[in-house]
């Protein structure tokens, strides 16, 4: 694993100006995974011990946190994170928290997968910051309460340990635990505030859930695609073109910088598995005047395959979901999609289903990550 910054220590008090003009933060390796722990992927904190300064939902929200030096309520000062209150000790003779003591909070990942790095973000919790944190993960099916998620019979596994972090600072930490996992426990030792946490892993959906549904989208997020690459990402990510649901606004899609040249962009994507296509729809909602002009799809089938173009180049239109019937099944494990000259789409879906070999390489990569 590649060594990453750590940060430790207080942050200075807010002295005005831009609160962000000090913060604390890297380039992360695994920022390239998605966020099992959006909102947008149907991740949730379901429940925590203490959140007497601020919420705990407030750890997943899409935004960077914010700071109103004047903000105040009745509790304290407003923040934008979860914030637990100060322990105190059993006595005046010990009026200090023990070693033992922590806070915690429960979280559900938008899509169970394997964890490939966790950020625990102290944005403008200067003094306020828990000395340590700890990251513990589980594997439970269904829809399990926190009281069962608490029960003595879940196995939780330390994803990462006990580990002194940094007031408003970006506090990543690199996984490398090959499992399956569906809930999280954030633990903050004694107390204190996160304003930020994101879980950076690879979906590895149920492998009997797919099977049930028949058609649906291989090349989606929560079902185990993934935007491998892209030609260019000036304005947003490829994986938004990946997200469930529609757009909402521009920069839910995808948008490339503007080609000053003769080429064209892309997104090279990994699907579910080896799948069958039979159905293309290419959105380009809240695109209009940068919409991309056409787009052509292709696949490929295993890592070093040819790639076979499913949809010729097609003319596009603006702020419009386009859909496409193939004339024969598609088979492969990769597809791209080129659009021309530049722009942007704000979805790509590929409807069909996985073949023999991919509903077993399914199965087997779930087995061994856990099932
Ligand atoms: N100035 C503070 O933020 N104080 C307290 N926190 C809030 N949110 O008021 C505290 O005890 O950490």
């Amino acid at each position: 694993m590649t060594a990453i910054p750590s940060f430790t220590g207080d942050a200075h008090p807010y002295g005005g100006g831009d609160p962000y003009a000090d913060y604390r933060t890297a380039d992360f390796p695994f920022t390239q995974y998605a966020d099992l722990a959006a909102r947008q992927l149907g991740a949730g904190v379901i429940a925590a011990n203490d959140e007497f300064f601020a919420q705990r939902e407030n750890l997943l929200l899409p935004e960077r946190a914010e700071f109103d030096p004047e903000h105040f309520g009745h509790k304290g000062k407003i923040m934008d994170g979860w914030e637990t209150r100060r322990r105190r000790g059993a006595s005046a003779e010990h009026p200090w928290p023990t070693a033992e003591d922590h806070d915690w909070a429960l979280v559900r990942l938008g899509a169970p997968g394997v964890i490939r790095g966790i950020v625990v973000d102290t944005a403008h919790f200067r003094g306020n910051y828990p000395q340590a944190v700890s990251v513990e993960g589980t594997s439970v099916a269904g829809s399990p309460s926190p009281e069962e998620l608490l029960g003595d019979d879940v196995k939780w596994t330390t994803l990462v340990p006990r580990t002194p972090v940094g007031g408003h600072a970006a506090n990543g930490f690199e996984v490398a635990v090959e499992q399956r996992f569906t809930h999280l426990r954030v633990n903050q030792h004694p107390d204190g505030g996160i304003a930020r946490l994101r879980v950076y892993g690879e979906v590895v959906p149920d492998p009997e859930w797919l099977s049930v549904l028949g058609t649906f989208d291989v090349v989606a997020l929560e079902n185990g695609g993934r935007a491998e690459d892209a030609s260019n990402l000036f304005y947003s990510p490829a994986s938004n073109t990946i997200q469930p649901g529609r757009s909402r606004k521009m920069d839910d899609g995808w948008e490339t910088r503007r080609r000053r040249d003769q080429g064209n962009d892309w997104i090279r994507y990994r699907l579910v598995a080896q799948s069958q296509i039979r159905a293309i729809e290419i959105d380009t909602a809240y695109l209009k005047g940068n919409s991309a002009g056409w787009a052509s799809v292709s696949v490929q089938d295993g890592e070093t395959g040819a790639w076979q173009e499913i949809l010729p180049r097609t003319r596009l239109q603006p702020d419009t979901n386009h859909r496409f019937v193939l004339p024969a099944p598609a088979i492969g494990t990769h597809a791209r999609v080129d659009i021309f000259p530049d722009g942007g789409i704000s979805r790509l879906r590929l409807f069909g289903s996985l073949t023999e070999t991919g509903a077993a390489t399914l199965r087997a990569r779930h087995q061994e990550l856990g099932g």
